[in-house]
């Protein structure tokens, strides 16, 4: 059995066989101890907008480069007509089944669909149950994608291999799918098709809307899902991001983005998430957290609180939220946002999104008026008016850079109960080792959410930008302008102040 190092070894000498150009400045490493994988080092400086190596097209592997269209022209059409992730599953898995004859058969060697020995897949998808419960209460556990990859492996296997009269895929195990597919997910590329551009360009004016997908079909997209040696043996990191991969006609060019010293390893960026998402597409997470990092606020945690702890009833509740949705579905203007999401984001950085703070301060509006006893909330007509209302000022006043102190002293107490259902688990401010067990990564992600949601109760840096401040003023005085013309009777819903969706972003 060859070594890791021996693996290396072929595997660059087969890079140079492909006419594949790597600096002299770099070399490939074994990062195990690390956890990895192979990755590549500077060893030496290396300036800004350096070429580090390049790669020509016809080492990449997608659907036009692949032993399974170069003798089988029918698939290809076929193939064609599929989407990106379903052709390349099965562009790679029929690569995979000929891998003695196939020309990448030594790039195969170093990926962990081959090297079970270095390799383990750990995004979310292979993880059990019991392992899973670890991440309680991260939302990402909603989030795996375990019945959608199932759905696309039913439509793969065997009908539509069976009418691409592909014999070698007709006994395609799930596993071998999942394996394929996460290693697709974990190793890809969208490489721009040249031609594509070429036609798009000339078309550009006529045709602006349209999106990077095309139809959705590979034959209109403008890129190739593509698995990329070399390119592919970078690591990632969101704070120490390095190098990213420039597409030319003849060429893919991977060059430093910043100067690189010697020793520090090269890092491409896998797009911006937070560790949670990280972890569940990738199979690892960066110790000290990702640049991107978010806590989320549940819907439930919101609507508990108000029940719990200011005494609303579930069911008003429940209906300011039908109430909410309404309001926004009849808007044909586009004035008013959904602001009833599933959850809220509260980013590391002391940003919230805008629907946080819209909804914590209607409700908040709503429980004193409950609670004042002097208004009729049983009646489900003047209860609709009277939330209608209420929204609608509290869009004015949010516009006007205000909110009332009620609100943050919801918000205070939504942020902690939420942060309350982590402490339990994990002490958020201990110190991270080097990480290896899945048991640990999942430790990694609460601290990462834990650690946002924190942030977000410094009140100086989530209520103030560059420009301006909110300023928090008493409930009285907007309760008193929510009420002062219902009482008179004038028409409550006469309102031309018009509050844009886009202000919600
Ligand atoms: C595109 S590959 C990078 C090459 C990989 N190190 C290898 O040896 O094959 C992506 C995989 O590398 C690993 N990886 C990437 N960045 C990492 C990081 N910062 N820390 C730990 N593992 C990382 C993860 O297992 C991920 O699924």
């Amino acid at each position: 059995m060859l070594s890791f190092d021996d693996i290396t070894n072929k595997f660059l000498e087969w890079l140079s066989e492909e006419n594949v150009t790597i600096s002299s400045k770099l070399v490939v490493k074994d990062l195990r101890k690390d956890n990895q994988g192979r990755g590549m080092v500077a060893n030496e400086d290396i300036e800004e907008d350096e070429e580090l190596f390049s790669i020509p097209r016809e080492t990449i592997i997608n659907i036009d480069n692949c032993s399974l269209t170069k003798t089988n022209s029918k698939a290809r059409d076929g193939l064609l007509s599929l989407n990106q992730w379903e052709a390349l599953i099965i562009v790679l898995l029929y690569e995979l089944k000929v891998n003695g004859k196939s020309k990448w058969s030594a790039y195969f060697n170093t990926l962990p669909i081959k090297d079970t020995q270095n390799y383990k897949f750990n995004q979310l998808m292979f993880w059990s149950h019991e392992q899973l419960a670890d991440l309680s209460p991260s939302l990402i556990i909603d989030r795996i994608g375990k019945d959608e990859a199932e759905a696309m492996y039913n439509k793969l296997f065997p009908k539509v291999v069976e009418d691409l009269n592909i014999p070698e895929l007709f006994k395609v195990t799930l596993e071998e799918y999942h394996k394929v597919a996460s290693l697709i997910m974990s190793y890809s590329f969208d490489v721009e098709r040249p031609e594509f551009n070429q036609v798009e360009d000339d078309e550009a004016e006529d045709d602006e809307e349209e999106d990077d997908e095309g139809d959705g079909t590979i034959l209109n997209g403008n890129y190739y899902k593509s698995m990329v040696p070399l390119a592919d043996i970078l690591n990632a990191d969101t704070k120490l991001h390095n190098a990213s991969l420039v597409y030319t006609p003849g060429v893919l060019v991977m060059k430093s983005v910043k100067p690189i010293k010697k020793g520090e390893q090269i890092y491409n960026t896998y797009s911006d998430h937070p560790n949670s998402e990280i972890l569940r597409r990738y199979g690892y997470v960066e110790t000290n957290g990702s640049e991107l990092d978010f806590g989320e606020i549940p819907l439930k945690t919101i609507k508990d609180y108000f029940i719990n702890r200011l005494g609303l009833t579930s069911s008003l509740v429940q209906d300011t939220f039908v109430i909410l949705d309404k309001i926004a579905e009849d808007d044909e203007e586009e004035n008013f946002a959904k602001i009833v999401l599933d959850s809220y984001d509260c980013f590391n950085d002391s940003q919230v999104i805008l629907e946080l703070i819209f909804i914590i301060q209607i409700l908040s509006i709503v429980a004193l008026l409950y609670r004042s006893d002097s208004l009729d909330f049983s009646n489900s007509e003047s209860k609709s008016e009277l939330i209608s209302r209420v929204s609608k000022k509290c869009y004015q006043l949010i516009e006007s850079k205000k909110l009332t102190k009620s609100f943050l002293e919801n918000y205070e107490g939504i942020m902690r109960s939420r942060i309350q259902e982590y402490l339990v688990k994990i002490d958020c401010n201990s110190e991270t080792g080097i990480v290896k067990t899945r048991a640990e990564m999942a430790k990694v992600v609460l601290k990462s959410e834990c650690k946002s949601l924190k942030n977000c109760l410094d009140f100086e840096k989530v209520f103030s930008d560059e420009e301006s401040s909110y300023k928090f003023i008493d409930d009285g005085k907007l309760i008193r302008n929510i009420t002062k013309k219902r009482i008179n009777g004038t028409d409550i819903t006469d309102n031309n102040r018009k509050i844009k969706k886009n202000k919600l972003k």
